[in-house]
């Protein structure tokens, strides 16, 4: 033979394939204990048994054929032996973590199926020995159809069986192969969990228990069950468990208001102190009970490992709309704020893909919306249960955190379809560990929430309020004219609520939407000044929730969440928009088609409340 065959190595990132390279070739490779090491190819010389000498390739890690990023792009050229002045690959050398081997094993599948000459060295053995596993080679090839070496490169260990096996390739029964190139990703992921579960023969208890809960937790039935049934306890307790704090923060407020009306005379910055600063701005602030509940769940969700099982769980719905898993991080990441959200969309390498998703993050509901939620349930949904230990408000906030979901999903499988049209990439994530979740770390994480929500408040809620608190105050009615409608702020209103009527909005609403433009919480201390400044003596007396109660319809106040759920209330996030898709273009279809559903939904929702006679 004149030519030099090629032997290449490929697989997913980390699983030391460059560590092999090294052991095989004499080459002093970089290699080093994180994902993306090598970029590019590299080739050394070896040889087989035989003496047959070999060029052994060694490809940058992969975790699909269809290449997600450049460097990706380089390992299947060069398997596929589409890369220009390179001989398509004689025997594919898988490399495979043995202690990541469920993972491993599906890149390692699809590579397989290619039906080429294949040898898997299944490396890192000892490091899936110290663990407790021991891992059944024969049965392992049995399931793959291919030979499996065990290795451990860095200590040279295996290196003349895989050699051995390289020579023998190809002359592999290949026919079989070419059935198991149709399967999908979550196909050859379920394959993947079943051909590890078989070749395991022992594991150390707590790894026993770790693969038991994730056999429960990512089976395709139980898991997203579970998932839903998590999500739909923490709705629960936002409103179960947050009423006694939420209370508490009212009357300290209530308390404080009192105090300014005695200690200070009445007049102008009496006023702006109790209608503008503390009906304002502690209407918004009751609210940080809630948020705290809602951050526990997550904290805790993400610290155990649970929050990368749901991804995973999430992927496949992610597919049917043509999105990837990728995106499952900045979307879960939105629900506190769209911003670090869109932020994070950094990490999606299809450009499309990441389009799709910045363009969907406003509508996963972000902590911002709570406060707007909440004191509409408050007061028009009763707090009552509908079931053992469930009730009606947790199941209202539920079901608009679920609409918002479902609105998301709806708008990318369009999106998927029409402008950003492109096929869905794969995804594979690391699936970390189950842990205990650290209290310090869970309290940090809460502090800092709430110090976010605190500041919010503090700054720009703050700031929003007393704005409006100035135009609702001036110029000062006559006797027996109401304050808000003189007003500058209810001249604006005036003009607002000609479009905003037909959907059922009043004359607070349209007061209240533009500053909430600056937050959405505003929205909640705008309506609380401008009924602290309106209001009769009897009223004054009564909490937002009880006043909304009073002057608001039940289809006006359900418009209102409607809007909430579409409308892009939020000048930061499409300031972080404009910079992340550099230009004006995508932010103002995001506000066109944002505001455009904000509308039609709320008219949907007033006009079906209506009919109804609600
Ligand atoms: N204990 C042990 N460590 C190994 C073994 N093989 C590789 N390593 C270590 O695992 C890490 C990753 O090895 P690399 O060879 O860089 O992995 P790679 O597959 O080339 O990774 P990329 O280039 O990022 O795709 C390094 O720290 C190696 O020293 C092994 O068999 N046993
Ligand atoms: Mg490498």
């Amino acid at each position: 033979m004149s030519r030099v065959p090629v032997i290449a190595l490929v697989g997913n990132p980390n699983a030391g394939k460059s560590a092999l390279f090294n052991a095989l070739t004499g080459a002093r490779q970089k290699i080093a204990n994180y994902p993306g090491v090598t970029v590019e190819r590299k080739a050394g010389r070896a040889a087989l048994p035989s003496g047959q000498p070999i060029e052994l390739v060694d490809l940058p890690g992969s975790y699909s054929l269809d290449a997600a990023s450049p460097d990706e792009e380089v390992t299947s050229k060069v398997v596929m032996g589409r890369f220009s002045g390179e001989a398509m690959p004689e025997v594919l050398v898988v490399v495979v973590d043995a202690a990541n081997l469920e993972q491993h094993l599906v890149f390692a599948q699809e590579l397989i199926a290619l039906g080429r000459p294949v040898v898997v060295a299944l490396n890192m053995i000892d490091l899936a020995e110290r663990d407790g596993l021991v891992i059944d080679a024969a049965v392992l090839s049995e399931a793959l159809g291919v030979p499996v070496v065990p290795t451990v490169a860095v200590r040279r260990r295996g290196l003349e069986a895989l050699l051995t096996e390289i020579e023998k390739a190809p002359q592999q029964d290949r026919t079989h192969r070419h059935q198991a190139a149709e399967l999908t990703l979550p196909e050859r992921r379920l394959n993947a969990h079943n051909i590890v579960a078989g070749a395991i023969l022992s594991e150390t208890a707590a790894h026993r228990w770790h693969s038991r809960l994730d056999m429960v937790l990512l089976n395709p039935w139980s898991g997203p069950l579970i998932l839903f049934g998590l999500l739909f306890v923490m709705f629960q307790a936002v409103f179960a468990w947050a009423d006694p704090f939420i209370t508490m923060i009212e009357d300290g407020i209530e308390d404080l208001i009192g105090f300014v009306e005695t200690a200070m005379p009445d007049g102008i910055l009496q006023d702006f102190l109790t209608q503008g600063v503390l009906s304002g701005v502690g209407s918004v602030i009751v609210f940080l009970p809630q948020i705290i509940i809602l951050f526990a769940f997550i904290l805790v969700m993400e610290q155990s490992g649970y929050m990368a099982r749901a991804a995973f769980l999430m992927d496949r719905l992610m597919a049917y709309v043509g999105l990837s898993g990728r995106s499952f991080i900045p979307l879960l990441s939105s629900f506190a704020c769209a911003i670090p959200g869109i932020m994070a969309t950094r990490a999606i390498a299809d450009p499309k893909d990441r389009l799709t998703t910045i363009m969907i993050a406003p509508l996963m509901t972000c902590s911002a919306r709570l406060p707007v939620y909440a004191v509409i349930i408050g007061a028009f949904i009763p707090a009552r249960t509908v079931g053992p230990g469930i009730g009606l408000q947790g199941l209202v906030l539920f079901g608009l955190y679920l609409f918002g979901i479902i609105g998301a999903m709806l708008v990318a499988f369009v999106l998927r379809r029409t402008v950003t049209k492109g096929a869905a990439s794969g995804f594979i994530m690391e699936m970390p560990r189950y842990q205990m979740p650290i209290w310090r770390d869970l309290l940090i994480g809460l502090w800092q929430r709430a110090y976010i929500f605190l500041r919010r408040a503090g700054t720009i809620i703050f700031m929003a309020t007393v704005i409006l608190w100035v135009l609702l105050s001036f110029p000062k009615a006559d006797p027996g004219e109401s304050q808000v409608e003189a007003s500058i702020a209810g001249h604006i209103a005036d003009g607002l609520n000609v479009v905003m009527e037909p959907i059922g909005f009043n004359h607070e609403i349209s007061l209240a939407l533009i500053p909430a433009m600056a937050a959405r919480e505003v929205a909640v201390s705008a309506l609380a000044t401008t009924y602290a400044i309106d209001g009769d003596e009897d009223e004054q007396a009564a909490g937002l929730t009880e006043r909304l109660a009073m002057n608001w319809s039940l289809p006006t106040a359900l418009a209102f969440l409607a809007w909430f759920v579409f409308a892009p209330q939020c000048l930061s996030t499409i300031a972080v928009a404009r910079r992340e898709t550099n230009g004006w273009k995508w932010p103002l279809v995001m506000i066109a088609y944002l505001f455009a559903l904000a509308y039609v939904f709320a008219g949907i929702t007033y006009w079906s409340a209506v009919a109804l006679g609600l």
